[in-house]
């Protein structure tokens, strides 16, 4: 039966992360932090959140929430949203968001699809997916995030002229990324014919990107909404 709380079907990515115990402090400042920051779990708009925000952008599976932190503190003057189910990983963010003092951070600890089905048409200006589950066996490919229906609801969701970036280093994600994002119509590379492993400018290395597990150098794709 469908869990009308999640139409898009289970996380399944979700089990394979093993939890490990939120140390007393992590989670004295999960309890004290995270409810102030974050995101409604029903329909929302980006400027309720933080009506001064000049832009606003989204993080998908943020991990410990470096890359989304650096991001945040480099703007204080956009709203970042991240999306993150994996509770050790929401406790460092939120600890990020502490020792950083950033106040233009929101977090939602579940699964991205849910937050998205929450955005309002062309709300977001920047979307990042870092490194996400690669699922590299074949059977397993069907749990990837990006699927057809999901890149059809960030086209929704994404202002046009938006930036979306997608960093993976397995080639074979790259290369799924690349098909299905391309056979939206919304969507095309910000750059044709760039260098997909050369390191963007304003990248932030990841927690994920470090521990080289994948089967290639990182590929960067930059995307944007028509
Ligand atoms: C391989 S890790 C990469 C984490 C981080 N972006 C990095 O590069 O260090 C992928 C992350 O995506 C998260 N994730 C998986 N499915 C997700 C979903 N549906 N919504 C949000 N996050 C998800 C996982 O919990 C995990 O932390």
């Amino acid at each position: 039966m469908t869990n009308p709380q999640q139409p898009h079907g289970p996380l399944r990515s979700f089990g394979r992360l093993k939890s490990r115990p939120v140390k007393p402090r992590q989670q004295a400042l999960l309890d004290s932090l995270l409810p102030t920051i974050a995101v409604p779990h029903e329909a929302f708009q980006p400027r309720d959140l933080m009506p001064e925000a000049k832009e606003t952008w989204l993080e998908i599976g943020f991990g410990g929430g470096e890359h989304m932190a650096a991001q945040a503190g480099r703007r204080p003057d956009v709203l970042v949203i991240g999306a993150e189910p994996f509770v050790n990983g929401v406790a460092s963010a939120v600890r990020h968001v502490e020792e950083q003092a950033l106040s233009n951070v929101r977090i939602h600890e579940g699964d991205a699809r849910d937050v998205v089905g929450w955005l309002p048409d062309a709300s977001i200006d920047r979307l990042f997916v870092m490194f996400p589950d690669p699922w590299h066996k074949a059977r397993h490919n069907k749990r990837r995030i990006i699927q057809p229906e999901f890149v059809a609801d960030l086209a929704r969701v994404l202002k046009p002229g938006a930036a979306f970036r997608f960093a993976t280093d397995w080639a074979d994600y790259a290369e799924w990324t690349t098909e299905r994002v391309l056979a939206n119509p919304a969507f095309r590379f910000a750059e044709e014919g760039g260098d997909r492993q050369a390191i963007p400018a304003d990248h932030v290395t990841t927690r994920y990107e470090e521990k080289k597990l994948g089967d290639c150098a990182p590929v960067f794709l930059d995307f944007v909404r028509a």
